[in-house]
């Protein structure tokens, strides 16, 4: 049974569909790989490259903090050289010094001058000059400027005078003896950053963050107010960054360098002078996406012709494929004789061309051949229809085919004998059993094979039947044999009235010459075993003048009756027998002399007493009988036979109606 395939898969069955499907797979993961390793490569090659321009950018950038750092401590630098001992003299004439340092103003949010102790002497804003009580003597920046009398910038660091968070660049001021005071000024970070005006709109607008961190990350600029002072860990852009650096140890040059952070393109670059760090950040998204854009729309593009190219081949295919469908349709009727097995078939080049021939020519040569075996057929079913005997064909002992007559003899409608085993036909299955396979093992041994079985019809009578046997293929005993069936009911009963016509006298019904000579070969052969026995002639008296009185059918009646009388006298194993004419036999076996005497005595009397009515009286005959018993040393048949009838020969000389024995020796 050929598998059932489920119903929704049916559409998917066919040869066009297939292949297009297969086209389309294969166009779609080609697109798909191409477009992967292309889009691949230039997001490589972009990230590359924005690498490295970012790099750059940072290292530009350092390199114009630390200008700016530089140009700071300069211009404190020369505002502190213009200051002597006679300028810190009092508060009114530093006043009037730091208020035409408008310069200096402008490039810091304050300045102020301290006293060696930290004590602020007075300070210098846009709205004018202040003078609160701070001291930042406890200051690390301030002592080591005072100690090493050299400008510094200080950490980060909440203002002493707004409490916001500010940078600090100061600078010594010297007089004759060493340093006098230090002069300062301060950035707040939140207003005026060190990057102010350093990183370009463009920039800004992007998604990428630039920051400034002291040596030990601490923010000094970063877009988000709130960072300012605290760590750069804080910041999730730059963490990971931060933390690769921290862990390599080795401290960030100018040049720069590019680290790692998920998502990111970070770079760093070393500020001389204070030992700063600029940081750069820009999302590596932020960078692809023109990329992904792009690669969006080539998938939408390539979307659409996948669906164009599937369409146009799924026309092509159609069109290639349609003498296939015409193909297939027409060899669904190839054998059912709808078409001439030549007509219909489709015309086309290349394989599907060559497979239509190839069919056709399958389907003119079938049915030639079928016509052929058509013709075969009935010519054997005619035979077998008008065949004298009844022919079957059998296999594995059960019938296969059965011709009319076969079926007639049997009584048995064609059905029920195909299949049936032969077991159901014999007369006596169980004793035929054995049989059964004699015929098969004739034919296994190339034989013929010929026999008489006992049938059984389906109406329980019996038939003798001649039954032949041979392979239907002597060199394949798989294909079973050929019976022939014929009733021989007939002939075996003309065979044994014959046999039987051949040993009996038809007048008496006792038996003849022949058989009553064979049956004394028989004793005489096994001598003495045989012994005792005793032959009888009997001659009948005067029996010509019944013929000649009554007529010969009387006479024939007289010899019937004489039979009879002859008969009764002795056992049923006994012989009798009419040797011709008015001449009886007895072969007496197992029977001592003088009880054959005694036998032949009693037949005497009762051929004696034989009295046969016939027009008002009566018709009789005697008889004459001679006895000679078998001896040990009678040499032939013929000699006790002589024996028999010489006695006889002597009863009749004696006067008729008496017995004699024969002479011994
Ligand atoms: N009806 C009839 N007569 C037969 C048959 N065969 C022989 N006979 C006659 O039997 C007779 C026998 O001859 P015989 O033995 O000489 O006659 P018989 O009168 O018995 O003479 P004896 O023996 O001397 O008494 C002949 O007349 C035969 O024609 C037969 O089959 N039927």
């Amino acid at each position: 049974m050929s598998p059932v395939r489920p119903r929704w898969s049916q559409p998917f069955n066919t040869l066009k569909l297939q292949i297009t499907l297969g086209g389309i797979a294969a166009l779609v993961l080609g697109i798909s790989l191409v477009s992967a390793l292309t889009v691949r490569r230039a997001e490589t090659d972009t990230l590359r490259a924005e690498r490295l321009r970012e790099l750059t950018a940072s290292v530009r950038t350092a390199a114009l903090v630390s200008r700016r750092v530089v140009a700071l401590q300069r211009a404190l630098q020369v505002t502190a050289l213009e200051m002597t001992p006679d300028t810190l003299i009092d508060e009114k004439t530093l006043g009037r010094f730091l208020v035409t340092k408008s310069v200096l103003l402008n490039m810091f949010d304050n300045i102020f001058v301290l006293e060696l102790d930290g004590q602020l002497k007075l300070a210098a804003t846009e709205r004018g000059l202040i003078r609160p009580d701070v001291n930042v003597g406890d200051r690390a920046y301030f002592q080591r400027t005072v100690a090493e009398s050299r400008p510094l910038v200080s950490p980060p660091l909440p203002s002493r005078f707004s409490g916001e968070p500010v940078l600090a660049f100061t600078h010594p001021v010297r007089g004759p003896h060493g340093v006098i005071a230090v002069l300062g000024g301060t950035l707040r970070l939140n207003s005026r950053d060190v990057l102010e005006g350093l990183v370009d709109n463009q920039e800004e607008e992007s998604r990428s963050l630039v920051a400034v961190t002291d040596p030990t990350g601490r923010l000094l600029a970063h877009p988000d107010a709130k960072l300012l002072t605290h760590s750069i860990a804080d910041d999730a852009r730059l963490s990971q960054a931060f933390s690769a650096w921290q862990a390599s140890g080795s401290p960030i040059e100018p040049m720069g360098v590019g680290l790692e952070q998920r998502g990111q393109l970070v770079s760093a670059a070393g500020v001389a002078g204070p030992d700063w760090v600029v940081w750069r950040a820009r999302p590596e998204a932020e960078l692809l996406a023109p990329l992904r854009q792009a690669r969006r729309e080539a998938l939408t593009v390539t979307a659409g012709l996948i669906v164009v190219l599937s369409g146009v081949m799924l026309l092509v295919l159609w069109r290639l494929l349609r003498p296939l469908t015409q193909l297939a349709r027409r060899a669904r009727h190839m054998f059912d004789g709808t078409l001439a097995p030549q007509d219909g078939w489709p015309v086309a080049g290349g394989e599907i061309g060559s497979l239509s021939d190839v069919l056709r020519t399958v389907s003119v040569e079938r049915t030639q051949l079928e016509r052929a075996n058509n013709a075969a057929l009935r010519r054997l079913n005619s035979v077998m229809s008008a065949a004298p005997v009844g022919i079957a064909v059998l296999r594995d002992g059960c019938f296969e085919t059965v011709s009319p007559e076969f079926c007639r003899l049997l009584g048995h409608p064609e059905a029920e004998l195909i299949g049936a085993p032969v077991e159901s036909v014999l007369a006596d299955p169980p004793e035929d059993a054995a049989q059964v396979t004699r015929p098969w093992e004739a034919g296994h041994a190339h034989l013929p094979f010929a026999a008489e079985w006992r049938m059984r019809r389906r109406d329980g009578t019996t038939f003798w039947a001649d039954v032949r046997s041979r392979l239907v293929d002597s060199d394949d005993v798989t294909q079973g044999e050929i019976w022939t069936l014929s009733d021989i009911d007939n002939q075996r009963q003309a065979r044994t009235q014959l046999e039987w016509s051949a040993m009996h006298d038809l007048l008496t019904g006792l038996e003849n010459r022949a058989a009553f000579e064979q049956h004394a070969r028989a004793l005489v052969d096994t001598l003495p075993h045989s012994l005792p026995a005793a032959m009888v002639f009997i001659d009948l008296d005067r029996f010509k003048p019944v013929n000649d009185t009554a007529g010969h059918a009387m006479g024939d009646r007289m010899l019937r009756v004489v039979a009879e009388a002859i008969a009764a006298q002795v056992r049923a194993d006994d012989h009798v027998a009419r040797l011709g004419g008015d001449e009886f036999a007895l072969l007496l076996r197992r029977c001592q002399q003088d009880a054959a005497e005694r036998i032949a005595q009693d037949v005497c009397r009762a051929v004696q007493a034989i009295a046969l009515p016939w027009e008002g009286g009566v018709l009789g005959v005697g008889a004459s009988v001679g006895v000679a018993p078998l001896r040990s040393d009678t040499p032939s048949v013929e000699a006790w036979t002589r024996a028999a009838d010489a006695a006889c020969y002597a009863a009749k000389a004696a006067g008729r109606g008496t017995v004699r024995l024969a002479p011994q020796g």
